[in-house]
Order: structure tokens, then C-alpha cells, then sequence
């Protein structure tokens, strides 16, 4: 769901105003097909393990009953697999999944219901405003953003989420010695999200550049469409200082 008053403009301001001023968002909200068990994970699913958007920090060792857990959130999570996959293999750690597209939570929620998951909760919106306005700062153990939208065009790269900004303020959140773990299959963008990693000074590679993949991270859906298409794959991993 986004912010209305984000996007609309008042009585008082006319239209182009209002666009003028809009926030550039990283994704493009899709018209995707719901499947019948989707809708009744989003129905079931979300009052049990969704977190409605709210403009106040969460408490974290509340939300999920435990103080001493890691926290992982998890950004742009697609349908899913690879979170709950993740999560039900990491019982002791609590993860957040961040995600807009509407099949892709209904997907998620019903993995959660299935395997019985107590420890992933899920959010529908932003990344940017719930990283701004729901995560306490240094509240973090890590940061995975899989295979982020490339917004290949350059003219559109000021779309992507990986951004000086935006890494400033992931490290506002994350604890010192937490990680951000980043994956994609785009060559340019690695490049790109290398040197906007390296360039945050509260960021230390904990690779020489590309790090291996972390035997964490399972294969994705998108990463086995990049795969098929014969791309590459690189991970990258730094720990905040
Ligand atoms: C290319 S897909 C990758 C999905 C998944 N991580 C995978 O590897 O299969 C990128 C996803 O990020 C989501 N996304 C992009 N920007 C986002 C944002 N600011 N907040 C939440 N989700 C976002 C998109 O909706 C899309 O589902």
C-alpha cells in the first residue's frame, strides 16, 4: 500500500506539482495475477505474520518474542522460496521480508502458514520509508537484497535501489559488525553496487571485491532466470564498522 500523500496532489497544488515532488521509487507496481491460495494466505496470513505500515519504530524482541535473536530484514523478496527456505533453515534467527507486489506476499504468507514459520514476518510496502520509519537505528544483525530490480537503462538508474543514500541509511540501521548482502545477475550493476559500497566509509569489504556466495542463500527465482538467460551471478557481502 503506498502513502496517498506521497503521490496525490491537494486542491491548492496542481497535478504536475504534485508529480514534480513525487519520491523516485525503485519498482514499477505490477498488475499480477492472484492465485486462489494467495488470496487466502493474504486473508489468513496477514492478521498472523504481516505487520501493517505504520510511521512508528517496531520493537523488534517484541514482535517476535525474543530479545536475543539476530535480525535480518530482507528487501525486495519476490515470491518468496528463497526467504522462507532460509528462514526454516535458521530457526534461531528472526527475519523481516520486505515485499510490494501483491502475489509475491500472498506467496510468502502461504509458505509461512505451510512450514509454520515463527520466526519471518512480513511487511507490504516501501523498503525505503519502512527502513526510515519503522526500524530502529542499530537494530540490525544483517541486510539481504537479492537480485534488486537492475533498471538497465540509464536513464533509469536513478531508480535503483542501491543508491549513496540509501546505503547510508541501511547502515544507520544495522549493528556494528552486522553484514549487507547483496546478490545480482547483472554485470553493470555489480560494478555499480561495488562502488557505492565501497564508497560508504562506514562499510568494509569482507572480500577483496565479489565475495562467494554465502552458503546461506539459496538459489533465487530470479537468479535462475538470469542463469537461464546466461548471465552471471555476483554476491557481494561488507560489514558495517
Ligand atoms: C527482480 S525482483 C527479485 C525478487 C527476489 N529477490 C528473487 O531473487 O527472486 C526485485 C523485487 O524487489 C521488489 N522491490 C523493488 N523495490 C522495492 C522497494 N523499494 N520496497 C519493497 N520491494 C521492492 C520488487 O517488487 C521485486 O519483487
Amino acid at each position: 500500500m503506498q502513502d496517498p500523500a506521497n503521490e496525490l496532489p491537494t486542491q491548492a497544488e496542481p497535478a504536475e506539482d504534485a508529480l514534480k515532488r513525487r519520491p523516485i521509487r525503485s519498482y514499477v507496481l505490477r498488475q499480477g495475477r492472484l492465485t486462489e491460495a494467495q488470496q487466502r494466505a493474504l486473508e489468513t496470513g496477514m492478521p498472523a505474520y504481516g505487520i501493517e505500515y505504520a510511521p512508528v519504530p517496531l520493537d523488534l524482541a517484541q514482535l517476535f518474542g525474543r530479545a536475543d535473536s539476530s535480525k535480518i530484514v530482507e528487501i525486495g523478496f519476490g515470491m518468496g522460496d528463497a526467504t522462507a527456505q532460509i528462514a526454516a533453515h535458521l530457526p534461531d534467527v528472526d527475519f523481516i521480508g520486505i515485499e510490494v507486489h501483491t502475489p509475491g506476499v500472498g506467496s510468502l504468507l502461504k509458505q509461512i502458514e505451510q512450514r509454520g514459520l515463527g520466526n519471518l514476518r512480513v511487511i507490504q510496502h516501501d523498503a525505503v520509508e519502512v527502513l526510515q520509519h519503522m526500524v530502529p537505528d542499530a537494530s540490525l544483525d544483517g541486510v539481504h537484497i537479492f537480485f534488486p530490480d537492475p533498471w538497465h537503462k540509464k536513464r533509469h538508474h536513478k531508480r535503483r535501489l542501491i543508491q549513496a543514500g540509501f546505503v547510508s541509511l541501511l547502515c544507520q540501521k544495522l549493528k556494528v559488525g552486522a553484514y549487507l548482502h547483496v546478490a545480482t545477475d547483472w554485470q553493470e550493476y555489480a560494478e555499480w553496487v561495488l562502488e557505492v559500497l565501497t564508497a560508504e566509509p562506514l562499510l568494509q569489504n569482507t572480500a577483496a571485491d565479489y565475495a562467494p556466495k554465502p552458503e546461506y542463500r539459496p538459489l533465487t527465482k530470479f537468479e535462475q532466470r538470469g542463469i537461464n538467460l546466461g548471465h552471471g551471478v555476483w554476491d557481494l557481502v561488507f560489514r558495517r564498522l
